[in-house]
């Protein structure tokens, strides 16, 4: 399969459909991209990198760093971290609080905003720096120092922090949390404003493809067993209330984030992130979405 053809072909159908959504608007600073900009990357197993469009322009990753800080904390899967967060998708927009409550301040999953709020407060516990050690961890598996937090973007999320900061003090409320709310959001916020491009994205998933082993930092990142739980995590919880239909026209684990961006393997053989701002009701970007989905019925497989 030649894949340059295959994204160039994808790319071009997709533009041809001229599909219209809306840039995220609560994180102010988001809202100022070029809701124009549309990139895929795929990167294979032996490092091959195959790019088309704004591929190279980086953008904020948002939750899909959700991925990079539970893939930190994931041997700790049999501790007591798991009692603190479960492993089922939530149905619900990715900033619910209701579930939190009658659910008694156990999140649904890592990747809606209260589980990963979890994930967050217990890389606060682990390191002393936990930015730092994200940071260090992300460019470690991307193999280039790439990360970059975009200081703009932070600041704006929060001063936009209500509904977040809510979710901490609910948890908090259920002894679900265990360092300072502020601390933890700083955190949270920062490494949601981490920005890469789609090729540096793609790079930071490679080794999810790859049963666990990074061929950028040269080693085993997580277990093979451990990765394909992640994967199955992303599959069913990936794209909040979208989740279901991702994996119906996808059929690929990913992540999505509200900067527009999503990433995806194809377990043996690829990681692919697309970017393109503007996004659906459920905050998933339109065409990266579509991108996707045409590409997996161009290869004719996916995990299915
Ligand atoms: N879905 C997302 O990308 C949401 C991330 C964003 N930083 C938030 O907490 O709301």
């Amino acid at each position: 399969m030649d894949y340059q053809q295959l994204i160039e072909e994808v790319y071009r159908e997709v533009q041809a459909e001229n599909l219209k959504g809306k840039v995220a608007d609560y994180i102010p600073e988001i809202a100022t991209v070029d809701p124009n900009q549309f990139g895929i990357a795929l990167v294979d197993l032996k490092g091959n990198l195959y790019g088309v469009g704004d591929y190279l322009t980086p953008f904020s990753i948002q939750s899909i760093s959700k991925v990079h800080t539970l893939t930190m904390v994931f041997h700790r899967f049999n501790s007591k971290l798991w009692s603190r967060v479960n492993v089922e998708p939530s149905g619900n927009p990715f900033n619910s609080i209701a579930q939190l409550e009658y659910e008694n301040g156990i999140p649904r999953n890592p990747f809606i905003n209260a589980g990963a709020l979890v994930i967050t407060d217990a890389l606060c516990s682990k390191f002393e720096n936990p930015l730092e050690q994200i940071s260090a961890f992300i460019n470690e598996i991307a193999g280039c120092d790439c990360v970059r937090i975009n200081q703009a973007v932070m600041n704006s999320e929060k001063n936009n922090a209500a509904r977040n900061t809510a979710l901490a003090y609910f948890l908090k409320s259920y002894n679900n949390f265990e360092n300072s709310i502020e601390e933890v959001l700083d955190v949270y916020f920062s490494h949601c404003a981490m920005e890469m491009s789609c090729v540096e994205l793609a790079k930071t998933f490679s080794f999810l493809a790859n049963d666990g082993y990074s061929i950028y930092a040269n080693r085993e990142i997580l277990s093979e067993s451990h990765a394909r739980r992640v994967n199955a995590l992303m599959l069913t919880c990936g794209f909040y209330d979208e989740a279901g239909e991702f994996a119906y026209k996808v059929g690929l684990p990913g992540k999505s984030g509200v900067g527009g961006g999503v990433a995806a393997v194809m377990p043996h053989k690829f990681s692919i992130a697309v970017w393109s701002p503007e996004l659906n009701e459920k905050g998933n970007s339109v065409k990266s979405i579509r991108a996707l989905e045409l590409l997996t019925d161009k290869l004719a497989f996916s995990l299915f």
